[in-house]
């Protein structure tokens, strides 16, 4: 069975970074020769098709409703492949059993054209940004150097652990300042985790603060293709180096029917 990597990047607090690092680190893994389709699962307002300049014409909802495949509204961008939002996103996570065998079916078409699934969930603890995670193999918990998303990212996990029983998050220092200052940041809050949740955390590397985040979303085009010089292109590249190395678990199933499973299911 071809293994995919299904990856959920969150975060608790809204703006710590989730898309841009969603976006940026699927372009990377796709300059790594990884197939990868990345799903816009955050209806916030600076979502992927900003940060990407694109233009969706259908969406998940067209799946749902039987008139399209995945396929079909799948928009090519800088080598990867986006699933926009929509707010077919939410109805993904709480349709009914019979449309679970339809959304099962259209993922697992795409089985055999992608190696990495990144999904950029929405901020805060919604039953659709639990499905997500807990649908996903690799959960990616970013945090910046603010108690606000520290704490966030902390009820994040607990509620993670105590009603999923996930176990292994990996955390992204975004924003960091200065060399070192991420790895604090993770020492700090694995320690403050760690005395009271019985989880398994891992620090996954830093993306410096970096002006030119700012300036591409201005111009439409993500860091890693208008700055590839900058400090965050080379964190981003860097990132995507240390997630293409993280062992990726095969199912007994199809990984896709595998993830959709997974995430219809919902909070059962
Ligand atoms: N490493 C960084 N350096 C400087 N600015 C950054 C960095 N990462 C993200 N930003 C900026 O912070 C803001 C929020 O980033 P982004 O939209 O990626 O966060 P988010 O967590 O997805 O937000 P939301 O929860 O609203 O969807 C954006 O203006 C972005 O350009």
């Amino acid at each position: 069975m071809h293994p995919i990597q299904v990856l959920a990047v969150t975060g608790g607090k809204g703006g710590v970074g989730k898309t841009s690092i969603s976006v940026n680190l699927s372009l990377a893994l796709a300059q790594l020769d990884k197939r990868v389709v990345l799903m816009d699962a955050d209806l916030g307002l600076a979502n992927v098709d900003i940060l990407l300049g694109i233009k969706a014409q259908r969406t998940i909802a067209d799946v749902l409703s039987g008139e399209c495949s995945l396929r079909d509204i799948m928009v090519p961008s800088h080598g990867i492949n986006v699933i926009p939002a929509s707010s077919g996103v939410q109805s993904l996570v709480t349709m009914g059993p019979n449309q679970h065998a339809g959304i099962v079916n259209a993922f697992s078409e795409l089985a055999d054209e992608l190696d990495v699934l990144v999904i950029d969930t929405a901020a805060g603890i919604s039953d659709s940004v639990v499905s997500f995670v807990r649908a996903a193999q690799e959960v990616l918990v970013v945090v910046c150097d603010e108690p606000s998303s520290m704490t966030d990212a902390y009820a994040l996990i607990k509620l993670l652990h105590r009603d999923c029983h996930l176990q292994d998050f990996r955390i992204v220092a975004n924003m960091t300042r200065s060399e070192g200052e991420g790895r604090n940041m993770f020492n700090r809050f694995a320690g403050v985790a760690g005395r009271f949740l019985d989880v398994n955390l891992r620090y996954a590397g830093d993306i410096p603060f970096d002006e030119t985040l700012r300036k591409a979303v201005q111009r439409q085009r993500p860091t890693l293709d208008s700055y590839p010089g900058s400090k965050a292109a080379g964190a981003y590249r860097r990132l995507a180096k240390e997630v293409s190395q993280w062992p990726v678990r095969t199912q007994a199933t199809g990984q896709m029917e595998f993830f959709v499973e997974r995430l219809v299911q919902g909070m059962s």
